[in-house]
């Protein structure tokens, strides 16, 4: 295990946006205070007791988040050929991660919370756990022939595009990584396009051979989506790279499936229970899992078909059946459900008003899903399943994050194609109705790495609030006008009860006091 636990001096890297996704378990997770356990001798994970030994490292992944360690590397933990697949994972922006697994050899508990109770699971295929910053051992691993795939999760942010895809290189801290690789192919870099394009600099340079990238985050189309921030930083640093990456990189698409929230005191407190072991690294999730990947693996990968991974030729199916109906309906719960009072998703669905709000969105976007009728309404019915599971507690805070990366890509496919049959979908512009009430200040608060920019856009006359979204979402003048009404009506609905949920809870405020 080459775990770098005194590799943590502070992270320097520019930090332009609010880092509203933290690399690690949640802080009350970690910080549950000892005392907690006071009197109670708890011991940490160690992998001589009680893990694998470390497999040799052929993975690298960047963002070690709470879904990279319930999903891709549960999948590498299960595959068949596990002893030949290590993977070297670096956290995304603050050592903490690193430091805290390090200490207990790589090692995590998955805590699977089915309706019937929580079991727990150690994980043990992260080899090596890395921070942020620690680019000597990044492009160590890149120049390594071995190192086969290089695997994502981010966070939608994460991949500095702009709002036409491409990179966003009026962005301070991209521009530094330009800068810096212009400069030194070795030079100090903080975003992930600028990782992935120092990593392949040092690959090419070492001859370490052909490579697949696979994204992992809820993006359609994410294969390429990559390829386009990498080719375009790439093209900037070094003319001569895009031919290099264009012959040795695969860019391989993803749809990716695990209810995973962030890590409570009460997950660790219940590992403990049942276990003995004091794990803050501890990652709850559910036991539904889903991985469909298309594309090629030149060097080679883990057989996670052996764990339940699906490969096929075209990945858009299944994507827009989860993206729009899972993480659509996500959306429209954090925004319309956290203003109605409603804290977790199984609150939300729980509300009959809610659950309807929910059953128009579906309705709106299933004839859309190129798949089977019966299929879009089996999912409809897991979907419920999963959202009402008493044991997963998924805050509407959370998904409510970053809705300026996610709105665009689970409302506005939907939005676009009932326009472009001649009809407006209420159970659609719903989901932007109530992202703009939550930009007004209504239910769960803003974190969004666009936040300046998307709140200035919906204060003030709501009317004028809904024409300025809408044009940032890039719908043209015909398609604002009829949609503009429904989205302004469905607005002051929410408001109204945004207000009287607000109202309410103040009453009851004072009432306690
Ligand atoms: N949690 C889920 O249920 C779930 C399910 C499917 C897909 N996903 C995808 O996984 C992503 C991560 O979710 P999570 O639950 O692991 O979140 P998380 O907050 O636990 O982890 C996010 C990771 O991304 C890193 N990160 C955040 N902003 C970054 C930036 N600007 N640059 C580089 N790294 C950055 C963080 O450091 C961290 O390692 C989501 O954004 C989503 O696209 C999540
Ligand atoms: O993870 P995000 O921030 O892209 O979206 C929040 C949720 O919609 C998402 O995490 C879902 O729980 C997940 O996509 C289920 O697989």
């Amino acid at each position: 295990m080459s775990t770098h636990p005194t590799e943590t001096t502070p992270d320097t890297t520019p930090d332009t946006t609010p880092d509203t996704t933290p690399d690690t378990t949640s802080d009350t997770a970690r910080d549950t205070d000892d005392a907690a356990h006071a009197g109670v001798a708890r011991r940490r994970l160690r992998r001589e007791t009680d893990g694998r030994p470390a497999a040799p490292v052929r993975i690298v992944h960047l963002g070690v988040g709470n879904f990279f360690r319930a999903h891709a590397a549960w999948y590498t933990e299960h595959a068949s050929d596990a002893a030949q697949w290590g993977i070297a994972a670096f956290t995304g922006r603050s050592p903490a991660v690193a430091e805290s697994l390090a200490e207990q050899d790589g090692l995590y508990t998955l805590l699977v919370r089915g309706p019937g109770g929580a079991r727990p699971e150690v994980i043990s295929s992260l080899s090596a756990v890395h921070p942020a910053d620690d680019l000597d051992a990044l492009r160590g691993y890149f120049s390594d022939p071995a190192v086969a795939v290089v695997t994502l999760t981010v966070t939608e942010a994460g991949y500095r595009r702009n709002p036409q895809g491409g990179l966003d290189v009026d962005a301070a801290d991209v521009r530094a990584d330009i800068a810096a690789l212009q400069g030194d192919p070795r030079g100090s870099v903080s975003t992930t396009p600028g990782k992935l394009v120092a990593g392949l600099l040092t690959r090419r340079a070492s001859g370490g051979g052909p490579i697949a990238v696979v994204p992992n985050d809820n993006v359609p189309d994410n294969g390429p989506m990559v390829a386009r921030v990498v080719g375009d930083l790439a093209s900037l640093v070094d003319p001569s790279l895009p031919a290099w990456i264009d012959a040795n990189v695969s860019w391989v698409t993803t749809m990716v499936d695990r209810i995973t929230p962030r890590s409570t005191a009460d997950d660790r407190a219940e590992v403990a229970r049942q276990t003995g072991v004091d794990d803050p690294e501890t990652v709850p999730t559910e036991p539904f899992s889903e991985w469909v990947l298309a594309g090629t693996f030149p060097a080679g990968r883990p057989d996670w078909e052996s764990a339940g991974a699906t490969v096929v030729a075209d990945v858009r199916p299944f994507e827009t059946r989860k993206l729009w109906l899972l993480n659509g309906s996500h959306s429209l719960m954090a925004y319309a459900g956290s203003l109605l009072g409603h804290e977790t998703v199984a609150d939300a669905i729980a509300d009959p008003l809610v659950r309807s709000w929910v059953e128009e969105w579906w309705d709106a976007a299933a004839p859309h899903v190129d798949l089977p009728a019966v299929d879009v309404s089996d999912y409809r019915q897991a979907l419920l399943e999963r959202y009402r599971n008493p044991q997963i507690r998924h805050l509407l805070a959370q998904i409510a994050a970053d809705g300026s990366q996610k709105v665009p890509i689970r409302a506005l496919p939907v939005i676009r194609a009932e326009l472009a049959r001649g009809r407006v979908a209420p159970g659609a512009t719903r989901i932007v109705a109530a992202w703009i009430a939550h930009l007004r200040g209504l239910g769960a608060p803003v974190t969004d790495t666009a936040a300046t920019e998307v709140r200035a856009l919906a204060q003030g006359d709501p009317q004028a609030a809904v024409r300025s979204v809408l044009e940032w979402l890039g719908l043209d003048d015909g398609q604002r006008e009829p949609i503009a009404p429904v989205v302004l009506a469905q607005l002051a609905h929410l408001t109204r009860l945004g207000r009287a949920t607000t109202a309410t809870a103040s009453l009851a405020g004072a009432a306690r006091e």
